[in-house]
């Protein structure tokens, strides 16, 4: 048995089933390409009988992927696996699957029907399937609550009929990882034919064991995982691609098998899909979450900085990440202030560390998270007791609409100066921020920016109150290599975006001052 675990992506099927609007067909095309570029072996992205538009992703996506195998789901009646081979016949190569519930509770109660007739039902469709292509696969909907003597006798069914992949669905995420395992182990030992396909898997979280589940199977002779991006799908979700790829390559020793993803693409791929369906990732999620490579503890700090072995498994660039990130709270300790001060460009005679460090503390205590320009922010006030902004926003006023071209009028307070500029862009904001960028001549790079609602009876299950809601606008920018953050609130988004770019403005006139306060004095240390 050969040890590649095939990965069988179905983010734009499963996936894509979980989500409150469907995707549009380029929507799905930009994540049908970058499960491409991410290497899955096999993309499943639709179901074509269920409607003219899925149909029409199902083609389009087909017309354009080459090097994954593309496949479309169909239940086990003539006519959906027409519409599925009708919707894929513009490939190369592509894969019909069709299934069919094997569980007592679905046959009886959802189907209507006896087990025989199941058993029937499935044989027929897998040989319809065949008519359109040699690569078919069969599932056995909740596989999982099946009796084995049953799961046995459909899968040996669908292999003798055609079936050159086999799919055994935990779909309701019921089973535990060693009765799951010994599914498999069964169906290996009683299925005479088995060695004729491939037997893959295809869980689901309702209690989080879908990836526990999927990699036991494997090391029950599954050489398929179906699964999905960031883990989206039904209910709890579906076994999620990067975590189990993740855990294929770094446990390998143990698993004794592999993928062919390409792992870098992983964390591309998952913000796409997230941004996409509108689903953000869980900032602990395993792999992809924001916290994922994030360390905020001084002795996790203290060992990072000393060896990144020391509280890493796996490398943030192995996923696509360029590096780890060690966040400053008030649980971070010495080590890691003196190292950011030192990539920041300060050396130890520009600050006292045991000063610098009781005024992080205060400080990390009351905001949770302190950023760089809060360390320089520290650096000025001990050193001038003093940390009034440079910069106020006085006047904001904008005009927008379909019909007329954004405008926005700024009057900017600069130390005792008073600036005013009016300037046009692609919206409201956008016009403040070309002011503010020209008042000030700061050529500034927008790296990220968001608006979130605070406040206003938000939280739980309850309705934000539009007109109670706060907008808090962070962006984060770029000014001559170095990064700096800026955060507005007001009831105005508009207001909340352009304090926050403000707030980025006085971040930087603030580590300007150090510097030249520095220099001076150098100068005068060398004078
Ligand atoms: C576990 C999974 O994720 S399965 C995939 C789930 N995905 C979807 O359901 C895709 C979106 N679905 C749809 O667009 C629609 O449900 C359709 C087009 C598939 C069917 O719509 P309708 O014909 O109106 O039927 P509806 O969805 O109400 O009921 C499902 C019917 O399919 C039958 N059925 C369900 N699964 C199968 C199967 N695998 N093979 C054959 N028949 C099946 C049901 O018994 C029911 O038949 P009945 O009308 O004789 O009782
Ligand atoms: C169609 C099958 C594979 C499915 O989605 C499930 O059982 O969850």
């Amino acid at each position: 048995m050969t040890d590649q675990v095939m990965i069988f992506d179905t983010t734009l099927r499963d996936g894509e089933q979980a989500l409150a609007a469907s995707l549009t067909v380029n929507e799905k095309l930009q994540i049908a390409l970058a499960l491409e570029k991410l290497g899955v072996d096999i993309m499943e992205v639709g179901f074509p009988v269920s409607s003219p538009g899925d149909f029409e992703s199902v083609r389009t996506i087909a017309s354009h992927i080459k090097d994954s195998r593309v496949c479309a789901l169909s239940r086990a009646l003539p006519g959906d696996i027409d519409a599925a081979g009708q919707a894929l016949n513009i490939a190369e190569a592509f894969r019909i699957h069709t299934f069919i519930s094997t569980s007592d509770v679905h046959v009886q109660s959802k189907l209507r029907r006896s087990f025989d007739d199941v058993l029937e039902m499935g044989v027929k469709a897998v040989k319809h399937a065949r008519r359109y292509t040699d690569d078919v696969e069969f599932s056995c909907e909740d596989a999982g609550r099946t009796p084995i003597d049953n799961l046995c006798r459909m899968v040996e069914a669908a292999i003798k009929a055609g079936a050159t992949t086999v799919n055994i669905p935990d779909t309701v995420g019921y089973t535990l990882p060693s009765e799951f395992g010994g599914i498999i182990q069964q169906l290996f030992n009683r299925v005479p034919n088995i060695d004729q396909a491939i037997i893959s898997v295809h869980c689901h979280d309702d209690l989080g064991m879908s990836v526990a589940n999927s990699l036991t199977a494997v090391a029950f002779g599954a050489r398929q995982i179906e699964c999905t991006i960031n883990g989206i799908g039904e209910r709890a979700g579906n076994t999620s691609l990067e975590e189990v790829v993740m855990a294929l390559k770094t446990r390998s020793e143990l698993l004794k098998a592999h993928t062919r993803i390409n792992t870098q693409e992983i964390y591309r791929t998952s913000q796409l899909v997230s941004r996409l369906c509108n689903m953000p990732v869980q900032s602990n999620k395993a792999i992809v979450g924001a916290n994922a490579f994030s360390h905020s503890s001084g002795i996790h700090q203290d060992g990072m900085l000393k060896n990144q072995n020391t509280y890493e498994i796996m490398t943030p660039d192995s996923i696509g990440l360029p590096q780890n990130i060690l966040n400053l709270t008030s649980r971070s300790g010495r080590h890691v202030i003196k190292h950011r001060m030192s990539e920041l460009g300060y050396s130890e005679d520009d600050y006292n560390l045991n000063e610098l460090y009781e005024s992080f503390l205060e400080l990390a205590d009351r905001k949770g998270q302190v950023f760089d320009y809060d360390l320089e922010a520290l650096l000025f006030f001990n050193n001038q007791r003093q940390d009034a902004d440079f910069f106020e926003l006085d006047y904001l006023g904008v005009q927008s609409g379909s019909e007329v071209v954004a405008t926005a009028t700024v009057k900017l307070k600069a130390g005792d100066k008073v600036m005013t500029e009016a300037a046009t862009g692609n919206g409201p904001i956008d016009a403040a921020y070309h002011c503010l960028s020209r008042m000030t001549g700061y050529d500034i790079t927008i790296d990220d920016y968001s608006i979130k609602a605070a406040g206003g009876g938000r939280g739980g299950n309850q309705k934000a109150d539009i007109k109670d809601a706060l907008g808090k606008a962070d962006i984060v920018a770029k000014y001559q290599g170095r990064t700096f953050h800026g955060m507005g609130l007001a009831t105005d988004i508009v207001q909340a975006s352009a304090k926050a770019f403000v707030h980025v403005l006085n971040n930087i006139h603030r580590a300007e001052t150090i510097a030249k306060e520095k220099e001076k004095q150098r100068e005068s240390k060398s004078a």
